[in-house]
């Protein structure tokens, strides 16, 4: 490497200024008045936590805005961001060099550089993912162009595109028998199915909440992929400022292809060349016809069908994005790839701590709380971070925070409200645990996970006003034996019993 210049000592640096990073660096700096607090990071904006509403003892929501980080600098004046990419980390002399040709010594570093998506096909520009504001414009972009997608993947991102997308064919490929497999079970995915045939309901398109955007001017050409420049990853609502529209006028069109995967993408010439045929978006979810266009791309499942499509969309999950860090630095890794944090985010190198999309949560959890990478986890691991940092300095022990005794996550698919709450799937009981069941067509869906009388999790689709006693419920894990089914009678107001 070439010689760096020197640039400034920290005690406290972090890195990323996504929601884990500058959670992290906010508190520190609460903490820690009088020290300079170093944040790094690659992107020219950061994200900021606003509007934060607790809404009950573990269930959290709050917005995400995309903001200068000198706004940040103005809120907490001895905040200094560096937006610079960090290329390496010497853990052993407690340096990390900048892009831009610095080093920085910190005594104490937090690294927050979340995750990349991890993409079927990658380097095929026919492929694309969505993670920040650079991908989701590009996806837009080529949208606006499309009659036909494909969607491969079944997880939070493909959930929101299939529903928010209008007039485009949309393949929809799943591994999975049901949709949502990250959320669902089959009797939630059956409830939501209904949605996917409606005409969607417009939307206002427009942003809810002010964003800053990026100039004009420094906004690239792109042809079908977005540039590699890693940003934060998108916050809530991301979808309801771009107009996710393809070249026809219809609502949804969405053709579920279940039980398979991708074998194959071809170009258009390979694929001529194969002599096979495509099919047609299928008619009342029949595969009738074959082509009779001809698409850029083909794609082929493993189930034989071959579809032609504009592009395919991987929502295939995340990788910690840990390369940067990884040269000469012997750290532990999760199995997922993610760097290992214990009960105090600290990774398995002195004075390192990590927080957010990149971590693995390595500690013995709480029987009701995994982890999930999503934005309440960044927040709250940041945060948590933050304080065991704080601690370790002043030589105090910190107890794990309250926020990981229970999952819990609220949003919204198909536009319903969702909260899921601790083994919401019955994640790791095997088959030591029973399932009760409420559900009313296009209303609501109820669904409690039961261990030895206790409840365990909870799936709870619509306007339930179910969240907090079924908190309550598990977090105080009380006998529920004697109540039998009555505990989802309608007709019992279940939060006199308990409250
Ligand atoms: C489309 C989409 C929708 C989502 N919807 C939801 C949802 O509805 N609910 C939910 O809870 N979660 C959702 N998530 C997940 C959630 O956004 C993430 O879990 C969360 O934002 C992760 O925050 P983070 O700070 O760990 O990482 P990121 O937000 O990824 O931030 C990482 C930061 O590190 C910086 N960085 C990266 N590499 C370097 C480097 N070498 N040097 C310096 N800086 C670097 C980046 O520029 C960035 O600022 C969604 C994600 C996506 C992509
Ligand atoms: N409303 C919410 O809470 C949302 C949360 N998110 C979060 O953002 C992150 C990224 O979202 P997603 O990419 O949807 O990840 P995800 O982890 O939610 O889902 C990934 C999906 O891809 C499938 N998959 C993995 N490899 C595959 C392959 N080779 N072929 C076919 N399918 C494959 C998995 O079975 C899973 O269904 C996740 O952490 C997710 O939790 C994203 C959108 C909305």
């Amino acid at each position: 490497m070439a010689a760096a210049h020197s640039g400034a000592r920290g005690r406290f640096v972090v890195v990323g200024g996504g929601i884990a990073g500058v959670t992290c660096a906010e508190k520190l700096a609460m903490e820690f008045p009088s020290e300079d607090i170093l944040l790094m990071t690659a992107s020219p904006v950061i994200k900021a936590v606003t509007n934060f509403r607790q809404v009950s003892k573990t269930l959290e929501e709050f917005d995400v805005e995309e903001q200068p980080s000198s706004l940040l600098e103005k809120r907490y004046p001895n905040i200094k961001v560096i937006q610079s990419g960090v290329k390496q980390l010497r853990s052993n002399e407690h340096k990390i060099f900048t892009e831009d040709g610095k080093e920085y010594i910190y005594e104490k570093l937090c690294l927050c550089a979340g995750a990349k998506p991890k993409l079927i096909f990658e380097g095929n520009p026919y492929v694309l993912g969505i993670r920040d504001t650079d991908s989701a414009q590009a996806f837009q972009k080529n949208l606006a162009q499309a009659e036909r997608i494909v969607v491969v993947g079944n997880g939070g991102i493909a959930l929101e595109l299939v529903y928010e997308i209008q007039g485009c064919e949309v393949i929809w490929a799943i591994k999975d028998k049901a949709i949502g497999n990250t959320f669902f079970d089959a009797g939630a995915a059956e409830f939501l199915i209904p949605k996917l045939s409606a005409e969607k309901q417009e939307a206002p398109i427009q942003c809810k909440r002010s964003k800053y955007t990026i100039e004009e001017s420094e906004e690239k050409e792109r042809s079908i992929a977005a540039s590699d420049k890693l940003g934060s990853a998108l916050g809530p609502d991301w979808h309801e400022g771009l107009s996710l529209k393809g070249t026809k006028e219809f609502s949804h069109k969405v053709h579920i292809e279940v039980v398979c995967e991708v074998k194959k993408i071809h170009l258009q010439q390979e694929f001529l060349q194969l002599q096979q045929t495509s099919l047609a978006f299928p008619e009342e979810g029949k595969n009738v016809e074959p082509d009779e266009v001809l698409w850029p791309v083909y794609v082929e499942l493993t189930n034989g069908k071959i579809y032609g499509c504009n592009f395919v969309v991987s929502a295939t999950g995340v990788v910690p994005n840990v390369t940067p860090f990884l040269a000469g630095n012997n750290f532990a890794l999760g199995e997922d790839g993610g760097l290992k944090v214990d009960k105090n985010m600290h990774t398995s190198l002195p004075d390192i701590y990590a927080a957010g999309d990149i971590c693995t949560a390595s500690w013995e959890p709480s029987p009701v709380w995994h982890q999930m990478r999503l934005w309440t986890q960044a927040r709250q691991m940041g945060w948590y971070a933050a304080k065991c940092m704080a601690a370790d300095t002043l030589g105090e022990s910190i107890d794990l925070d309250f926020s990981f005794e229970l999952f819990a996550h609220v949003t919204k698919f198909f536009n319903y409200k969702v909260v899921v709450l601790g083994k919401y799937n019955a994640q790791g009981l095997g088959l030591d645990h029973e399932l009760m069941l409420r559900c009313t067509k296009g209303q609501e869906y109820v669904k409690v996970v039961m261990q030895n009388g206790r409840m365990v999790g909870a799936v709870l689709i619509g306007d339930t006003d179910l969240e907090e006693t079924f908190e309550n419920l598990i977090l105080n894990q009380m006998d529920l034996s004697a109540y039998g089914e009555d505990l989802l009678n309608p007709d019992i107001d279940i939060e006199d019993y308990f409250d």
